[in-house]
């Protein structure tokens, strides 16, 4: 086997390979255009090792933060098997289509969402489909809806390193990732392969959430470490990057969420993140 190809790639084609964005020997561009009602700044994916992590409100603070400074917004929800962000919005509608594209749903906030929950009829139907055909979705979420202007446009991506972030690196213009994190042991690993993903596809990693640090005591104030030390700021800054905060468990978050009001939401523990 040539040198060329002893990474993974095989000699036909570049696709599917998780070096093909930072491979010398071929340089294949897969990037898809966005559809043509569609003018889109900047794109920032959020990824996370694993699941559960708080991703989705990571990624709803995000858009709320830039939103709250009078930029216009959207979330393309990528994670097609667990959709929480139209929810999050209290959106329950279907999204509206024409022969040019797919209308994006309205939060109360402007926020443009487009996720596969506002495509089923019955948002409770789970969806069960195999890598690529969840992974064509997410494409067509960028070439077929009609996202308008949009300054900054958030993708929320299924936990994990596999098919749909290997394919939104590839297919979208992405601008930016935002690695979103617990404090447990496992995470310093977890936390590498997100980043060692991003780094491998030439994505620029913008820096690192902490989730669930820890939880105050509504009595005396102190902080409990629910899920032990944290060591974000060594992870950080091994690999040189910037903590953008720390989020403790918080009941006032989590209430935004359970009542469908996010649009109303701020979170104050993420810092002013230049995105
Ligand atoms: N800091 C927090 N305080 C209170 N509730 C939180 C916090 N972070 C997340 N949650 C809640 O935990 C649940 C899981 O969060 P979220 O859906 O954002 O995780 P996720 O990483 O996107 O999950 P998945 O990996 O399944 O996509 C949600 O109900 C969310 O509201």
């Amino acid at each position: 086997m040539a040198d060329e190809y002893s990474n993974g790639c095989s000699e036909e084609s570049c696709a599917g390979c998780a070096h093909a964005g930072s491979c010398e020997s071929k340089k294949e561009d897969f990037r898809v255009p966005a559809n043509k009602y569609s003018q889109i700044k900047k794109v920032i994916g959020v990824i996370s090792g694993k699941g559960g992590v708080g991703k989705s409100l990571v990624t709803a603070s995000l858009a709320r933060m830039m939103r709250e400074k009078g930029y216009t917004v959207g979330i393309l929800d990528a994670d097609i098997t667990g959709p929480s962000i139209p929810k999050m919005y209290g959106v329950h509608e279907t999204a509206k289509g024409s022969d040019e594209g797919m209308f994006p749903c309205i939060a109360k906030d402007e926020t443009r969402i487009m996720s596969v929950n506002l495509l089923l009829e019955d948002e409770d139907t789970p969806v069960i489909w195999r890598g690529p055909v969840i992974a064509g979705v997410v494409t067509q979420f960028w070439t077929d809806v009609m996202w308008g202007d949009i300054d900054y446009l958030f993708v929320d991506m299924p936990p994990g390193t596999g098919d749909v972030p290997l394919t939104v690196f590839q297919s979208l213009p992405v601008d930016g990732v935002v690695i979103v994190t617990s404090p447990q042991d496992l995470v310093q690993m977890i936390v590498k392969k997100a980043y060692n993903m991003a780094k491998q596809m030439n994505i620029p990693v913008l820096g690192v959430v902490e989730n669930y640090s820890y939880v105050k005591c509504p009595d005396c104030g102190k902080e409990i470490k629910v899920f032990g030390e944290s060591h974000i700021d060594e992870i950080a800054a091994e690999l040189n990057m910037p903590v953008l905060g720390k989020m403790p468990i918080d009941m006032k978050i989590a209430e935004a969420v359970d009542a469908e009001k996010f649009y109303e939401a701020e979170n104050p523990y993420l810092q002013d993140i230049k995105l």
